[in-house]
């Protein structure tokens, strides 16, 4: 079925990863999205049959769909009973199931790291793996919907959590030619615990975390971030001992002259009519966007040189929201619809 057919009906929808972090989030606003319907929740092959409120207790009676195990003959068996799949899978097992579900006539919006590149080659630098199918990364449209122009096509990759918060707070500057042309802009970001997925690992475990550096110029968010900003940059992200939300601090040289008042008008345009992006006049706490599907963003200027600061959840505008957010477009759908707990915001 195609997106533009389908104005009236609930658009049936899966989430593989269901039991993972940014999976279970999905299923949440999937089920009280009024113009979605969950048909099924998967988890790796390996799992019994689980119910979603037994992984996650908090959505007892809320939430009691079952969590059951993917196998890749589903993807036949499913076909024409499902208008679109969501994957929160590694990104190699995304890759995977990707050409078997389109193959099934089944759209796929995946939150991985499997389409977000366009060069191929970097795979196996920045993910440790080569890309089986490069036709895909020519097909996939990156959905970053603040600055998107295009139709979206039937796969959809969500941009990543770092990427997201970065890029949003940098490309209306640079796109508005603000930035000096020799300037590699600097990129700190603290991501919470759950940034990690929710497999046990000694690593991001309670009495482990607590406030570190890590990926020096190696993370696979780099060249993503590269790729949205059409320049290089210095990105350093860092893990800290809180469960949710990223604050990525981004420092550029401005060209001579740009005053403040531009700074502000650009801002300001970039982001009028964008209802997930909150300009503050404060600096932005992760507390505050924690559980929310907004990028809070705030600048300060010194001359030439200008710092934004930006805040997200990693799993909600970060991932999950964010899906959720490029769902709806594609299915011509309010942009919002599904994000909002308790709030009737369509
Ligand atoms: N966490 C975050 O902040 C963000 C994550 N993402 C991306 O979303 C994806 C999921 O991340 P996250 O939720 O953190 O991960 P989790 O580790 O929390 O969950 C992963 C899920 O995938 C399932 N799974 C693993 N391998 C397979 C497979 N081969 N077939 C079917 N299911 C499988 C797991 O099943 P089981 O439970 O049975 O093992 C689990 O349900 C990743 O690609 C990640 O990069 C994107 C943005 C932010
Ligand atoms: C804290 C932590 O470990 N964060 C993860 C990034 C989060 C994530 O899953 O990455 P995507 O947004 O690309 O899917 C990492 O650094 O690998």
């Amino acid at each position: 079925m195609s997106a533009a057919n389908q104005s009236n009906a609930l658009i049936r929808s899966i989430v593989l990863g269901a039991a993972g972090y940014s999976g279970a989030e999905l299923a949440v606003i999937l089920a009280r999205n009024p113009f979605f319907e969950l048909c099924g929740a998967y988890a790796s092959a390996g799992r019994t049959p689980e119910s979603f409120s037994s992984l996650y207790p908090r959505y007892k009676q809320q939430l009691d769909i079952m969590v059951q195990p993917w196998l890749d003959t589903l993807a036949a068996e499913l076909s024409g009973k499902v208008d679109v799949a969501f994957l929160a899978l590694p990104h190699e097992a995304s890759e995977a199931v990707t050409p078997l579900l389109l193959a099934q006539g089944i759209d796929v919006v995946d939150l991985s790291g499997a389409f977000r590149l366009k060069q191929a080659e970097l795979y196996p630098q920045y993910y440790g793996y080569e890309h089986q199918h490069p036709e895909l990364l020519q097909e996939a449209v990156y959905s970053l919907m603040e600055w998107q122009t295009t139709p979206l096509p039937r796969l959809i990759s969500v941009p990543g959590c770092y990427p997201t918060a970065c890029t949003l707070a940098l490309l209306p500057i640079i796109k508005a030619g603000l930035v000096a042309d020799n300037c590699i802009p600097v990129i700190n970001a603290i991501s919470g615990v759950s940034g990690a997925g929710r497999k046990a690992a000694l690593s991001t475990s309670f009495c482990e975390v607590g406030l570190n550096a890590y990926g020096f110029f190696k993370h696979r968010h780099r060249p993503e971030i590269e790729q949205n900003l059409g320049r290089k940059v210095v990105f350093t992200p860092h893990l800290g001992n809180f469960k949710r939300g990223i604050l990525a601090t981004s420092v550029v040289t401005l060209k001579p002259g740009v005053s403040a008042n531009e700074i502000t008008s650009v801002f300001t345009q970039a982001y009028a009519n964008k209802p997930l992006v909150r300009l503050l006049s404060h600096s932005p706490n992760v507390a505050d966007v924690a559980g929310t599907p907004y990028c809070d963003i705030f600048w300060q200027q010194d001359g030439e040189q200008l710092v934004v600061v930006s805040a997200i959840d990693n799993l909600l505008k970060g991932a999950a929201a964010q899906a959720m957010q490029a769902a709806n477009v594609r299915f011509s759908k309010p942009e919002t619809a599904g994000l909002f707990a308790g709030v009737v915001n369509e």
